[in-house]
């Protein structure tokens, strides 16, 4: 476990989303040595009541001069270590809205033993406090913010460990062959003969691990946080259309000028759990106009970032010269489907006006975004890509900076490799093996500074 100093700070926070006329009950977490002292000073409660742990009392919050009553409410004490951050905690449950809970909370933080929680901070205390693993802590803020149940499953795996447990048992694996390479530098002529054969292959074991966890975070970021399915082509294809009729909303203006596309728009489905953001681009072409210009400068910029891009042409007038060039210019590290839009306006013959390159491919679909026909190829080749069956059997997800991590250390194995290769001398395998473990320990959490600790948990919501 990470050895930081106690923290000395009593920490107040609303630990519940508030907005006026909305949740009917409200909860304001104290977490530190004098939560429930502060507790006692700024509520009554009737009769004879016990402020033992894991208990509920029933009383008011009063105003400072504790002649008016602010609230009623419930309160909940629990204390350290038998708590969520380990330390004294109370909550106390007070009606919604946001009037109550802010005076409640500016009431509480009156006291000068008590401050304003800093976002995170109850989780990171229940993390220095060995009360959680920095993982499950991170899986909790992901739980939180899912929005689809297969989030929230995989959200809930890393809650109950099993980042943590699967990431430890390769570190470990990783610790063990440092083990025996120093054991050889140290004391070579005590110790039987090492393999680098053998060395090397246990490490390639640990890569194949690795890399089915790295593959697994690709598809997990679809589930947490969607795909990105960018639609582009040549003004007036029907990119607009296609996202109102996939969206079922008006959303886009279309008309039959070209160029009628700037601004960049989104529209959000569910497919099989996972949400999937269409978002409608300006029309590439050279134009003078300057709005449109800024336009296509956005489209440009939009599809880098896209986990899938939609070119759109015109099958009924078939495959142009402009289309060729759009093709040539995508990001060709981005999956690509071709949609070849408008076939109710055709004839048998259009298909010859489309070279038989592109009618070969099997990312190709036709479709009518007028008449819908073709509307249920393109949704199958959608699932496809990321639908159940992409995610069937997806139980352990690494988040962004798990999975940087993660890449790092299969880097510093790699690097074993040319060591290997060269016959590099024993000394030369621990350099790599060593910054592989640190990454994997930063990943865990159990090789952390304080300060990496602070940014990882900023990120999480107030109140956590
Ligand atoms: N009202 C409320 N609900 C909540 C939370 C909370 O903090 N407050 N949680 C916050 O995220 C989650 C639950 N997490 C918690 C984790 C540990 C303890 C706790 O008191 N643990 C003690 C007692 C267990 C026992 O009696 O066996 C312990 O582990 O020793 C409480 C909540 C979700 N629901
Ligand atoms: N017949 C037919 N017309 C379509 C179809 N899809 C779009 N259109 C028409 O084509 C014209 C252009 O459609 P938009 O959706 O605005 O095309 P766009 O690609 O978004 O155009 P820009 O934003 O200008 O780049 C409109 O008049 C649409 O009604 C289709 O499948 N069949
Ligand atoms: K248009
Ligand atoms: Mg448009």
């Amino acid at each position: 476990m990470n050895s930081f100093s106690p923290t000395e700070d009593t920490i107040a926070a609303i630990a519940t989303a508030v907005s006026p006329g909305q949740g009917s009950i409200a909860a304001i977490r104290i977490s530190g040595s004098s939560a429930i002292e502060t507790s006692k000073n700024i509520v009554d409660v009737p009769g004879i009541q016990d402020w033992s742990t894991h208990k509920v009392l029933y009383g008011h919050v009063t105003e400072e001069n504790r002649k008016k009553y602010i609230d009623e409410v419930l309160i909940l004490v629990m204390k350290g270590p038998r708590s969520f951050t380990g330390e004294d905690v109370v909550e106390i449950h007070c009606h919604g809205g946001i009037i109550p809970v802010q005076k409640i909370l500016e009431r509480i933080l009156a006291f000068p033993s008590v401050r304003r929680a800093e976002p995170g901070e109850f989780s990171q205390r229940a993390v220095l406090n060995g009360r959680l693993s920095l993982t499950q802590a991170e899986s909790i803020s992901e739980l939180v913010s899912a929005r689809s149940r297969k989030a929230a499953e995989l959200a809930i795996n890393g809650i109950e460990g099993n980042i943590q447990t699967t990431i430890q048992s390769i570190r470990k694996r990783l610790i063990e062959q440092l083990t025996e390479i120093e054991a050889r530098i140290d004391f070579e002529e005590d110790l039987p003969l090492l393999d680098e054969k053998h060395v090397k292959n246990e490490i390639v074991a640990i890569k194949k691990d690795l890399n089915e966890l790295i593959d697994n975070a690709k598809r997990g970021s679809w589930v947490r946080s969607g795909l990105k399915v960018a639609l582009t082509g040549k003004p007036n294809v029907g990119k607009s259309s296609l996202m109102n009729r996939l969206s079922k909303q008006e959303k886009a203006i279309v008309t039959d000028l070209p160029g009628t596309t700037r601004d960049i728009l989104e529209s959000e489905i569910i497919l099989e759990g996972i949400p999937v953001t269409f978002i409608d681009t300006a029309g590439l072409r050279d134009t003078k106009d300057i709005i449109e210009k800024i336009g296509i400068s956005r489209t440009k910029k939009t599809l880098i970032h896209a986990d899938l891009i939609i070119l759109i042409f015109d099958y009924s007038s078939g495959w142009t010269n402009e289309d060729e060039s759009i093709l040539k210019q995508l990001p060709i590290n981005i999956p690509l489907l071709i949609v070849g839009n408008k076939s109710d306006l055709t004839n048998d013959q259009s298909f010859e006006k489309v070279p038989k390159y592109i009618l070969k491919k099997e990312n190709l679909v036709i479709i009518s975004a007028k008449t819908g026909n073709g509307e249920d190829d393109l949704i199958n080749y959608l699932l496809k890509k990321c639908g159940s069956s992409q995610t069937h059997g997806l139980d352990i997800a690494l988040n962004e900076r798990q999975l940087d991590l993660a890449k790092s250390t299969m880097k510093s194995l790699e690097n074993i490799n040319k060591v290997f290769d060269e016959k590099l001398p024993w000394d030369f395998w621990t350099i790599d093996l060593r910054q592989a473990i640190n990454y994997l320990g930063e990943l865990t959490g159990e090789d952390l500074t304080e300060s990496l600790l602070d940014n990882i948990f900023s990120k999480f919501c107030i109140g956590k």
